[in-house]
Parts: structure tokens; C-alpha cells; sequence
């Protein structure tokens, strides 16, 4: 079929190479020349594993395209809206400013029959106010919602091999045009559910709403296990055997961050208050608040291993995105725990092996290094935030020769606490004695 994918960052670009990938004839359309003559070269603008790939053979057949300019999107018969939806400058909405534009640059340009597939995450009601504006601007076009669910580090595999497909559909001729888009995963099994445009905005928020819920239910666990000399992890271990609640996303830490799970529940909370249901999300509030207290609470933990003060002492920062296999450092986790060391006057190394240079725009007052062995050279305290492979490696031994001081905060829970100990280590997890 002929695809335009509108929006190229994170998920458009995956989208539009992960359909390329497929046979489709794909044009990728992004507001940012910069992005799309880096698409347009077949170089990834960001880190994404495997997607370098999949652009690089698309490109080079010609079946994947990009522009900046939205008239290259007018042959299509599907238009997938992939723009950005960010938490709004001055509360917890979502800023639907890029959706709407996307939308008014699209429609002069749909032809007879063309589907417009909403993927952004958005609040419940945007799909249907946007079905009422194309029934007036072009009745000959329709739109489904078709919310996205791919996790950064497995966009590729996740985008051609989901787990579920949601479609909110307005007409049942929308979901059959769907399906030719879909057909392999649909023929893989994948299970698709269709329903009405709410139904449908509501399970993407709803799916976040209870990661991020399952995530600080763990960290509360944490903060309790803390106070009476408990063990996290194990207690994950022992009720993630129930099936009933599983052991995934079951990992206390610094917790959850990146460009979706705290904005989307702050979304989310913002629409029910608007909604008159505010009460019915409050705990989403709570959920936030664990989460955020998390960070402090790696903060705090690396004054007490200093014996009170960061002030002049040399941290090593392992990690500045907000999960590995990404260079997304949106509402880092690890980033916030380093700004604050640095605000309290530390000298702060951090170090990342993919997500250096996004942390570097945003926070230049923090020195980076790219090699690990640098960043440990000489530190006081090791604070490790990013579960990165290489990270979790580390062999206590060998980084004991490295450091000034042999004390550790593992802020993923992911290091062996008794080799580290036994190495001479004084090592601090989060929950675990
Ligand atoms: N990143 C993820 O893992 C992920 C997963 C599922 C859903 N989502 C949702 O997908 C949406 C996009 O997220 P993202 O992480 O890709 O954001 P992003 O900021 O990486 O990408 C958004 C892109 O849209 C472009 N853009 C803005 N206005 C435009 C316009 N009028 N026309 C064309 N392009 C325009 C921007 O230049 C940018 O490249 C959000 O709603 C997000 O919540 C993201
Ligand atoms: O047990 C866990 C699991 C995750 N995290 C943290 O939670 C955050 C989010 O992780 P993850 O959900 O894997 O990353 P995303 O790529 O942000 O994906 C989420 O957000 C996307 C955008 O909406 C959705 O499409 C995905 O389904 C949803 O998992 C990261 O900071 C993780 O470190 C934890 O702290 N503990």
C-alpha cells in the first residue's frame, strides 16, 4: 500500500522503516529538515537497536522516502499521525498543538478514500473532535485511532510483531483498509481488537497507567523493605511467581521515566479532572509522587554513603538515559539523580554509552565521558542508574583498583550485592538490606 508516516522521531521513524520492511510504499513526513536528511541518508537520527538496518535496505530500494514537504504525501492511501504529544508547559494536558497541526496540513492534501491512522498517544475525545472536523473539511476520508504500544530499545521487533492491534474506528470500510496494512501480523495471529475511537484512546493510556502503577507499587514495597530490613527483590521474586501478577515490571529503583509513562499519566489525571472524574485517578497522583521520590531517595542514599555531604566529592554517574538500548534521556530518571548531585556540589562524571550527547543539550553543566574506566577513575562514590549491559558486568575486583573509595549505589537493583561486599565494597541497593 502506499503509507505516509507523519511525525518521524521515535515512533514515526520506526513506524515508517518497520512498514517499508513489510512491501509498503512509504514517505516519511517531519517538520525538521535536519531529521529527514538524516532519514533520507538511511542514518537513524537516534539510537534504536536494529533499526539502522531496516532504514538502510528500505532506502536503498527506493520503497522508503522522506520529506519535508507534506504535498509528498498526497498519493498515499493511509496517513499514520506519528507527532509528538508532550506534557503542556503550564499543567499535566498533553499539548496537542503538533497533533492538530499534522491534521490541518494533512486534509487539503487526502485523496478519494485516504485513512487517516492516529498513533500519537492522546487524550480520550481527540479522536472523535478530529472525525468531526474531517466530516466537514473531507467526507471522502475517514479515521481510526491506532495506538501505539512499541517500547524504545524493542521498537523494531514490537512495531512488526505487537501484541495486540487496537483499532478505534469510526466505519467498519476504516478497519478493512487497516488490515491490508497489518496483514502480517494479523496472519502471524496477533490479536486485534476493534472498537469505538474512546475505547481505543483509553486502552493506550489505560496500559500506561498500570506500568507505571505496577512500577511505584514495587518502589513503595522498596521504601517499606528499607525500614525493616527487608528484601525487595526477593519479595518480587516471591509474589511475581503468582501468574496472577507476574514478576515483570516488578524492579524497584530510581524508577520510571522517558518520553511516555509520566507525561501519559499526567495526561491522563489532567483529562479525568476535565472530565468531572478527577477522584477516579487521584491514586494516579500518588503513582507520581512514589516515582519521583524515588530519585530523591538515590540522592539522599549517596550523601549518607559520603557521611553527609556530596560537596567536592568525585561521583561516577553509570547511565543518563532512562533505560538501556535508548538514547532517550526525556524525564530521565538517571539524569535527574546526576543534576542533583551536581546542585549539591559534587563533581559529577557521568558517563552513558549511547545517550551522552541528548544529556549533553540539556544539562551541559555536568561532565560527560565516553569511556567507563574514565568515569571511574578516581571517584569517591560509583552511583549506577542505568541498567546498561556493560554496567551490570562490572567486575567489583577489577573496578576496586580503579576508584578512590570503594562505595557503590545500585539504583537498579541489578548488581550482586555479596560479590561487590566481599570485594571490600560498601554497596547500597534500593529495598535491599
Ligand atoms: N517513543 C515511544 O516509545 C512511543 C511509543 C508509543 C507511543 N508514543 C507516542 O507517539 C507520539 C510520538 O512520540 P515520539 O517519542 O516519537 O516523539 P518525538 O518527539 O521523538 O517525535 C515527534 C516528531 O514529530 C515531528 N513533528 C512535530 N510536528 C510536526 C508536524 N506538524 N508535521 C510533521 N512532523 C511533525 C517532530 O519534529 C518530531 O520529529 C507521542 O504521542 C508518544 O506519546 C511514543
Ligand atoms: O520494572 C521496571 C520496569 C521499568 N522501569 C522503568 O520504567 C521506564 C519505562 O520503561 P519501558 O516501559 O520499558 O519503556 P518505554 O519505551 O517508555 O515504553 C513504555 O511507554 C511506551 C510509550 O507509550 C509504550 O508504548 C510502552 O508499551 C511502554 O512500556 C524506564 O525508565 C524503566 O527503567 C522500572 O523502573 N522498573
Amino acid at each position: 500500500m502506499r503509507i505516509s508516516v507523519i511525525g518521524c522521531g521515535y515512533l514515526g521513524a520506526v513506524h515508517a522503516s518497520a512498514m517499508a520492511e513489510l512491501g509498503h510504499d512509504v514517505v516519511g513526513i517531519d517538520v525538521d529538515p535536519a531529521k529527514i536528511a538524516a532519514l533520507a541518508a538511511g542514518r537513524p537520527p537516534f539510537f534504536e537497536p536494529g533499526l539502522a538496518e531496516i532504514l538502510a535496505s528500505a532506502t536503498a530500494t527506493g520503497r522508503l522516502r522522506f520529506s519535508a514537504d507534506i504535498a509528498d504525501a498526497a498519493d498515499a492511501e493511509v496517513h499514520f499521525l506519528a507527532v509528538g504529544t508532550p506534557q503542556a508547559a503550564d499543567s499535566n494536558a498533553a499539548d496537542l498543538r503538533f497533533v492538530d497541526a499534522a491534521f490541518e496540513a494533512v486534509v487539503p492534501h487526502l485523496a478519494e478514500g485516504a485513512l487517516i491512522v492516529g498513533k500519537s498517544t492522546v487524550p480520550v475525545g481527540t479522536a472523535g473532535r478530529l472525525a468531526g472536523r474531517l466530516a466537514e473539511l473531507a467526507p471522502h476520508a475517514s479515521l481510526v485511532w491506532n495506538p501505539e504500544f512499541l517500547r524504545e530499545g524493542y521498537a523494531v521487533r514490537d512495531t512488526l510483531e505487537p501484541d495486540r492491534l487496537v483499532y478505534g474506528v469510526g466505519d467498519d470500510h476504516a478497519a478493512s483498509v487497516l488490515d491490508q496494512v497489518y496483514r502480517a501480523a494479523i496472519e502471524a495471529g496477533t490479536p486485534r481488537i476493534v472498537t469505538d475511537y474512546a475505547t481505543a484512546e483509553l486502552v493506550k493510556v489505560a496500559a500506561n497507567a498500570f506500568l507505571a502503577t505496577k512500577i511505584s507499587f514495587i518502589n513503595a514495597m522498596s521504601e517499606i523493605a528499607d525500614a525493616t530490613g527487608a528484601d525487595v527483590t526477593a519479595l518480587a521474586d516471591a509474589i511475581g511467581h503468582d501468574a496472577r501478577i507476574g514478576r515483570r515490571f516488578l524492579n524497584a529503583g530510581v524508577g520510571f521515566g522517558g518520553g511516555c509513562l509520566p507525561k501519559d499519566i499526567r495526561a491522563f489525571t489532567a483529562r479525568a479532572e476535565e472530565l468531572g472524574r478527577g477522584e477516579a485517578l487521584a491514586f494516579l497522583r500518588e503513582v507520581d509522587a512514589i516515582n519521583l521520590r524515588q530519585r530523591q531517595r538515590a540522592v539522599d542514599l549517596a550523601v549518607a554513603a559520603l557521611d553527609g555531604s556530596v560537596h567536592r566529592k568525585r561521583i561516577a554517574v553509570l547511565g543518563v538515559t532512562f533505560k538501556p538500548e535508548s538514547d532517550d534521556v526525556r524525564d530521565s530518571p538517571a539524569l535527574d539523580v546526576a543534576v542533583q548531585l551536581k546542585g549539591l556540589g559534587a563533581d559529577v562524571i557521568a558517563t552513558d554509552p549511547e545517550g551522552i550527547d541528548n544529556a549533553r543539550a540539556r544539562h551541559p553543566q555536568l561532565d560527560y565521558v565516553t569511556s567507563t574506566r574514565e568515569a571511574l577513575r578516581g571517584a569517591d562514590l560509583v552511583v549506577l542508574v542505568t541498567e546498561w549491559r556493560e554496567y551490570r558486568a562490572l567486575d567489583p575486583v577489577e573496578t576496586a583498583r580503579l576508584v578512590a573509595g570503594r562505595r557503590i549505589i545500585d539504583g537498579r537493583n541489578v548488581l550482586d550485592a555479596d560479590a561487590w561486599r566481599a570485594a571490600g565494597w560498601e554497596y547500597r541497593g534500593i529495598g535491599r538490606p
